[in-house]
C-alpha cells in the first residue's frame, strides 16, 4: 500500500543512514591505527579520560533532538565497538593466535605427533616414587603399545609437610626409565632454575596449574626448544591461559601444549570442574595441541573414562591420567590413580572409542 509521507521520510533516513555508515567506518579506520599506535607504545587501549573529553565535546556542540545523555549511551556504544576491534586486532598480533597461524602446531615427542589430529595418550604416576614403581608403570604403558609418561618429580603440593617429590633426584628416575623403556617422559619443574637440568633429563616439560603465571618461569623454558606442556591455572581465564601460552611462544620456544586441567568453581562433586568448552574455544583461538587431564580434573575414578571419551568428543588433541602400581600406598593423590587393574579397563574402553 502506498504511503507517500513515510516512503519519502524513509528515504531520507536511508540517506543518513549511509551517511552515518560512512562516517563510523571512517572512524573505525583510524581507530585502528590508534590500536597499532597504542600497541607499539604499549600503553592500555581503554583511555576513559580520551572518552569523556569527547564526550564533553559534543555535549557542548549538541543541537537536538539528543538529550546529552542519549548522546552518552550512542556514543559510548561507538567507542565499544572501536574497543572490541582494536582487541580482536590485538588476538590477531598474538604468536599463539589461529588468526595468525591458521595450521595446527604439531609437539612431536618422541616420535609421537601431538596436534595432528590423531589424540595422544599420557599416563603415568601422580610421582615418582623410586626407580621400580616408575618402571613398573613404564612397562604397563609400553605393554599397550604407548609411547609418552607423566611422572612427578616436584610436587606443588598444599600443604608444606605433604611429599614434595624427589625433585632432580626424580628427573634422573625418569631419564633412567625413559632410556630403559624408549618411551617420551614428562614431568613438571617449579623454577628457572631447574630448566636447564630439567632439558637434560626429560622429553617436555610440564608447567603446572599453579605455575600457569609464574612468568619468570614461562620465559625461562620459552628460551628453551624443549616441548612444553602448559596447564591452566585453577581460575584462570581462557584470556590469561592463552597470554601465559605467549609468554612461552614470545622467547622462540613454538612449541607449546595446552592442558585443561578442570577449574576451581562452587561445586564440591569433582576436584575441580571440568571446563569441556574450554577445549573447542581454545583450538579455535589458538593454533596449539589442547589436551586434558581427567585426573587432577574430576579427582574420581568412577567417572574419568566418560569425562575421556568427551574431551575427544569435543576436539581434545590427547587425554593425560594418572597411573600407579598401588594407588593405596601412593605417597601423593593415592584416591585418584588408577591401578593397573583400571587403567586395563579404561584403556581398553577409551582406545576403542578413540579408534571410532
Ligand atoms: O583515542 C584513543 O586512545 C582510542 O583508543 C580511540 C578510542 C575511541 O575514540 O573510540 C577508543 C577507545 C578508548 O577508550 C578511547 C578512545
Amino acid at each position: 500500500m502506498n504511503n507517500q509521507p513515510l516512503d519519502e521520510l524513509r528515504a531520507k533516513i536511508d540517506l543518513v543512514n549511509k551517511e552515518i555508515l560512512d562516517a563510523v567506518n571512517k572512524r573505525q579506520s583510524y581507530i585502528a591505527e590508534i590500536g597499532d599506535v597504542k600497541s607499539k607504545q604499549g600503553v592500555h587501549r581503554y583511555d576513559p579520560v580520551r572518552e569523556r573529553d569527547m564526550l564533553n565535546k559534543l555535549i557542548a556542540v549538541n543541537e537536538g533532538p539528543l538529550t546529552d545523555q542519549e548522546l552518552e549511551y550512542t556514543f559510548k556504544e561507538i567507542f565499544k565497538v572501536g574497543l572490541e576491534k582494536q582487541e580482536q586486532s590485538k588476538k590477531k598480533e598474538l604468536l599463539v593466535s589461529r588468526k595468525r597461524q591458521p595450521e595446527n602446531t604439531v609437539v612431536t615427542i618422541n616420535g609421537v605427533e601431538v596436534g595432528n589430529g590423531k589424540p595422544a595418550f599420557v599416563f603415568g604416576p601422580c610421582a615418582v616414587e623410586s626407580f621400580e614403581q616408575t618402571s613398573s608403570v613404564a612397562d604397563k604403558i609400553k605393554s599397550k603399545g604407548l609411547n609418552l609418561m607423566r611422572g612427578g618429580a616436584f610436587k606443588p603440593r598444599t600443604s608444606p609437610y605433604d611429599f614434595q617429590g624427589l625433585g632432580v633426584e626424580g628427573l634422573e628416575i625418569l631419564d633412567k626409565v625413559r632410556k630403559g623403556s624408549g618411551l617420551g617422559v614428562i614431568s613438571e619443574i617449579v623454577s628457572p632454575l631447574d630448566v636447564e637440568v630439567a632439558c637434560e633429563h626429560i622429553d617436555v616439560i610440564q608447567i603446572g596449574a599453579r605455575n600457569m603465571q609464574n612468568f619468570e618461569l614461562l620465559k625461562a623454558v620459552g628460551k628453551t626448544n624443549k616441548p612444553v606442556l602448559l596447564k591452566r591455572g585453577l581460575a584462570a581465564t581462557i584470556d590469561e591461559f592463552i597470554h601465559a601460552a605467549e609468554y612461552i611462544l614470545a622467547q622462540g620456544n613454538p612449541n607449546v601444549i595446552l592442558c585443561e586441567r578442570g577449574i576451581r568453581t562452587y561445586e564440591k562433586a569433582t576436584r575441580n570442574t571440568l571446563d569441556l568448552s574450554a577445549v573447542p574455544i581454545l583450538k579455535q583461538e589458538t593454533h596449539l595441541p589442547v589436551m586434558v587431564d581427567v585426573t587432577h580434573s574430576t579427582g574420581r575414578k568412577d567417572i574419568m573414562l566418560p569425562c575421556a571419551k568427551a574431551a575427544l568428543a569435543v576436539g581434545a588433541d590427547g587425554v593425560m591420567a594418572e597411573v600407579h602400581p598401588d594407588p593405596a600406598v601412593a605417597l601423593s593423590d593415592s584416591a585418584q590413580q588408577m591401578d593397573f587393574e583400571e587403567f586395563d579397563a579404561f584403556w581398553d574402553e577409551l582406545k576403542a572409542f578413540a579408534a571410532k
